[in-house]
């Protein structure tokens, strides 16, 4: 242990100048730029693990280098994974700045990533789960008459009392729906006597809308351009 940390003070203090350094014989002190030595107070036991600081280099040629290396490899197994954060050592790839490397304040938020983002659950009173609209709506008995409807004609459903949407071109009465939509009533009325297809697919295209209201639908809105085939 004594020798490990020895080895290391001797690199840094040999790559940050002559006055210090007391090997300078051992390395070009022009080949390892030291950007950031701090202390370089050692403290070493056999048994704890020495308190070193680690500076960041930048190493431009072998000679020197080794040395700095097998120390810090060596030193490196001593370290637990959390201590290894605070060293500041880049992973060798990819590197820091390459374009390999994703960045997530650049980057455009994937569909997944921007329904995340919309994602709100609201606590549903108590009988609204979702087995709870499973019964229930299975003892709905739908509507007579399927036919179909106007975009203006949608628009006339869009109260708590009456509320209509459409998802790809199929139109359901929500208003049983309404106090058991997992994001809330506010929420889906916003669908409401509109066409909520892309209101719905921001947020969950992956629910099943279809087989959830199918006791709801109650007919095809005409005159929009649908993504069913
Ligand atoms: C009309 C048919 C709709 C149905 C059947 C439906 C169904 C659902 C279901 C099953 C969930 C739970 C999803 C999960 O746990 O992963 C949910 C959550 C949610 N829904 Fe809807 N929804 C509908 C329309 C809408 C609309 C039009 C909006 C927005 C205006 C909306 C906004 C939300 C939000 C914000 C959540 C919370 C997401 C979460 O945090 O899990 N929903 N909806």
């Amino acid at each position: 242990m004594f020798s490990l940390a020895s080895k290391l003070y001797e690199t840094v203090i040999g790559s940050s100048g002559e006055q210090l350094s007391t090997e300078n014989e051992t390395k070009d002190p022009q080949s390892v730029q030291v950007s950031l030595v701090k202390e370089t107070t050692i403290e070493t036991t056999d048994f704890a693990v020495p308190a070193i600081p680690v500076p960041k280099m930048k190493i431009t040629e072998d000679t020197g280098t080794r040395l700095f290396l097998y120390a810090a490899c060596d030193l490196l197994t001593y370290f637990q994974p959390c201590m290894l954060d605070t060293l500041d050592i880049p992973p060798a790839f990819p590197s820091i700045d390459s374009p390999q490397r994703t960045k997530p304040s650049q980057s455009k938020l994937t569909p997944l990533e921007k329904a995340n983002k919309l994602r709100k659950k609201v606590n549903l009173e108590p009988g609204h789960s979702a087995l709870d609209w499973a019964r229930l709506k299975n003892s709905l008995g739908g509507v007579s008459e399927i036919r179909r409807y106007t975009l203006d004609e949608l628009k006339l459903h869009k109260t708590k009392n009456d509320a209509w949407t459409a998802i790809n071109g199929k139109i359901y009465n929500i208003t049983p729906y309404l106090k058991f939509h997992p994001g809330g009533e506010k929420e889906l009325m916003r669908a409401a006597g509109k066409d909520g297809t892309k209101l719905f697919m921001d947020i969950h295209s992956w629910v099943n809308y279809d087989l959830m209201l199918d006791k709801c639908f109650v007919g095809f809105l005409v005159g929009i351009k649908t993504t069913l085939t």
